[in-house]
């Protein structure tokens, strides 16, 4: 089977192609800061990104014909669970018009959709951002008119939970682990027998990341709103793409933070510290979702690369379970593997309706 991965991200999007299980070429199209701040929308993006696709693969000579399936990722459609989707015109609908929110990834099921009828094979999308498989008690935040809402790097820890699985001979649903997404945000998810049954909204909650606030205390951030300096905008601004690392450091960049911190800098010290402190406290919490029964506590994502990070979130939690690393991320293999159990009848495509 030959299936085509569309990956569109805040500053590139990335394609591959995949023989069943193996990438024949990989390829990041970069789209520059003044080409992406043209667009008032991410959904405006849409044919400026579908021609930079379409140029790709004619310089690697790939027709779309060739192609069995095209499996895009998914964005911020409403709370579902995870799983591979068939694309259809109502799922490309809800991803145009962003119900959870602006977000790259909102365009990979439109621009897998669009291509894909183009030469008549289906699309498909796979464990997207809005997964949501939290149990009901996790969805109360303290307030009716603020629930709690599972946004997260679902398709990485899912993928990379069934890798940790399978190397220790099981199956992902008899398993018990903690993973912690450590990206340019942060995800830490309970996975209980294959279900994301709590997870820090990655936008909205949780350790503060590389360029995200993380949980702020509630009344000085509403008193900051209201304090006639900053609009929403800016706000928004401040607490999804220049808080965290970002805010204290002026880089979201965690390897000039530790160049600088072993050169002396010691607030660049203290804020990596209190990073994976955050993180460690995280995974604290969520250990009592699964009421200790955790099998392994796995640590990926960008930020999983670093030996000081891993080590100083590991010196706090390894009471709890063993902590596994898998550095980086697999987003390209886990659309494609999704899109190869559907086509390889594994499993069935689940149907987005709500
Ligand atoms: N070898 C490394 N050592 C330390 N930090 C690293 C290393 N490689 C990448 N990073 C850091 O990881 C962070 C980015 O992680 P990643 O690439 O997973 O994020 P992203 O894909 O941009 O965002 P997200 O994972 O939230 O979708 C950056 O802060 C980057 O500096
Ligand atoms: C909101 C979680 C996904 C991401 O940060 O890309």
């Amino acid at each position: 089977m030959l299936i085509f991965v569309i990956n569109p991200g805040s500053t590139s999007t990335k394609i591959a192609a995949f023989q069943n299980e193996q990438v024949l070429w990989k390829e990041v199209i970069d789209h520059p800061d003044q080409d992406i701040c043209s667009f008032a929308k991410i959904a405006d993006q849409y044919r400026y990104r579908m021609e930079a696709i379409i140029t790709v693969l004619k310089e690697k000579a790939y027709q779309l014909e060739q192609f069995h399936a095209i499996v895009g990722r998914g964005g911020l459609l409403k709370p579902m669970p995870g799983g591979t989707y068939l694309v259809d015109e109502y799922l490309v609908n809800e991803s145009h018009n962003a119900p959870g929110g602006e977000h790259a990834s909102n365009l990979g099921a439109v621009i897998a959709y669009h291509l894909a009828q183009s030469v008549n094979i289906p699309s498909y999308i796979v464990d997207p951002v809005a997964v949501d498989e939290m149990e009901p008690v996790a969805r109360l935040s303290g307030h009716p008119e603020l629930p709690r809402i599972s946004l997260s790097h679902a398709l990485n820890m899912k993928a990379v939970a069934r890798k940790v699985a399978r190397d220790l001979g099981k199956s992902y649903e008899d398993m018990n682990f903690l993973i912690a997404h450590l990206g340019g945000g942060i995800s830490v998810t309970p996975h209980r027998r294959g279900q994301m049954i709590d997870v820090n909204n990655a936008n909205h909650e949780g350790p503060f990341s590389p360029e995200r606030c993380g949980t702020l205390p509630s009344a000085q951030l509403i008193k900051l709103c209201y304090a006639g300096k900053y609009t929403e905008k800016e706000m928004l601004t401040k607490v999804l793409k220049e808080g965290g690392l970002y805010a204290y450091l002026r880089t979201k960049d965690a390897r000039e933070a530790e160049k600088r911190m072993t050169e002396g800098d010691a607030q660049a010290r203290l804020v990596l510290e209190a990073m994976c402190y955050q993180v460690a406290k995280e995974i604290g919490a969520m250990s009592t979702v699964l009421a200790g029964q955790v099998d392994r506590i796995v640590l990926t994502g960008g930020l999983a690369h670093s030996q000081f990070i891993t080590e100083e979130i590991t010196r706090r939690v390894s009471f709890i379970a063993p902590v596994t690393l898998v550095p980086g991320e697999e987003e390209m293999e886990a659309l494609a593997l999704g899109a190869l159990r559907v086509l390889k009848k594994e499993e069935t495509a689940k149907i987005y309706r709500v």
